[in-house]
């Protein structure tokens, strides 16, 4: 991939939050993804790629744009390309914390192509890299996490979805006196977020969607961390689905499985504002939106803070 791909691929993020602002707040989680939708599809055809979706809105019959599958670009180089216009879309409806729009680009055959089904995710950062385990109890990784951060458990905190099946693991990280943060959507950012210590997240633990696992396990690549998922099968049928992609829902996968890649991509965009990104504001005849770009290969981490004139060409 090239270098000047880096402002390309923050324009097609930053196109998708830009058109969901209006639909901040206005309690429209669709109408705020249609958006985010069009708009990243609009711009991801002047961007000189050949790319194809391999984790997008759905399958061709029932995602009209960006379905798996789907190739985009004006042509270049071959690349897979992950995309969520808009994770979070309950969080953008109702205008809380940590909604952003988000994709990774990777070399062809460089994403898992995951099957849209839960995953349990354990993740950290660089500090614990090589400290985790999926198969061992909540108890032994919280320790040898704490352990690897130099830190006293109490200090360490957890970030998790607020939900009913997180149950045991907020009686555990409880019982060991450290803290966690729940938070009720998107698990997306607080994988990134644990790559940086002044978060203040340490681990992110739980089950969440299996797509939204391979975009942070690219974040997660790119920032040094480290990252194991397992598929979470609702049913036997999403256990077939899963074989007839490839992947067995008794595998543990590792950071390399999910990202196969050397040479991938994650960049994300604030809708509203969360721990690492701004969200979108008005500023006189601006719009400013904060992105972040990272790139494996090369070991870059960008923050951007873009301004478009409005109105917007
Ligand atoms: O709400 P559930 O079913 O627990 O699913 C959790 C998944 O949904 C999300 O919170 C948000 O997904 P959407 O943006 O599609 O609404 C993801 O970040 C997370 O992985």
């Amino acid at each position: 991939m090239e270098r000047e791909l880096v402002i390309e691929f923050s324009r097609v993020t930053e196109a998708a939050a830009i058109n969901c602002n209006n639909w901040i707040g206005k309690m429209d989680k669709m109408a705020a993804d249609n958006a985010a939708v069009e708009a990243m599809r609009h711009m991801f055809q002047t961007v000189d790629i050949s790319g194809t979706v391999v984790i997008g809105e759905g399958e061709m019959d029932e995602a009209p744009m960006l379905y798996i599958g789907e190739k985009v670009g004006l042509g270049g180089a071959e690349v897979d390309i992950a995309v969520d216009p808009l994770e979070g879309t309950n969080l953008a409806a109702k205008n809380q914390p940590g909604a952003i729009t988000v994709m990774a680009v990777a070399d062809a055959g460089g994403l898992l192509h995951a099957p849209d089904m839960y995953m349990d995710k354990i993740i950290v950062g660089p500090g614990a890299k090589g400290a985790i385990d999926i198969e061992a109890s909540v108890e032994e990784n919280l320790k040898n996490v704490a352990q690897a951060l130099n830190k006293p458990l109490e200090d360490l905190t957890v970030c998790l979805l607020d939900r009913q099946r997180h149950e045991h693991i907020k009686q555990a990280v409880k019982a060991l006196g450290a803290r966690v943060q729940l938070i009720t959507d998107g698990d997306v950012s607080p994988a990134l977020a644990c790559c940086f210590p002044e978060s203040g997240i340490d681990m992110v633990l739980g089950i969440g969607g299996a797509p939204e696992g391979v975009l942070a396990a690219a974040a997660v690549k790119c920032m040094g961390g480290d990252m194991q998922g397992k598929l979470a099968p609702e049913n036997d049928e999403q256990v077939t689905r899963a074989e007839s992609m490839g992947t067995s829902c008794d595998d543990v996968l590792t950071l390399s499985d999910l990202v196969p890649a050397d040479d991938v991509m994650f960049v994300a965009s604030g809708v509203t504002t969360g721990s690492l990104l701004k969200g979108i504001e008005l500023d006189g005849d601006f719009v400013r939106v904060n992105t972040v770009v990272l790139r494996h290969k090369t070991g870059t981490v960008r923050f951007l803070d873009s301004r478009y004139r409005l109105p917007l060409t």
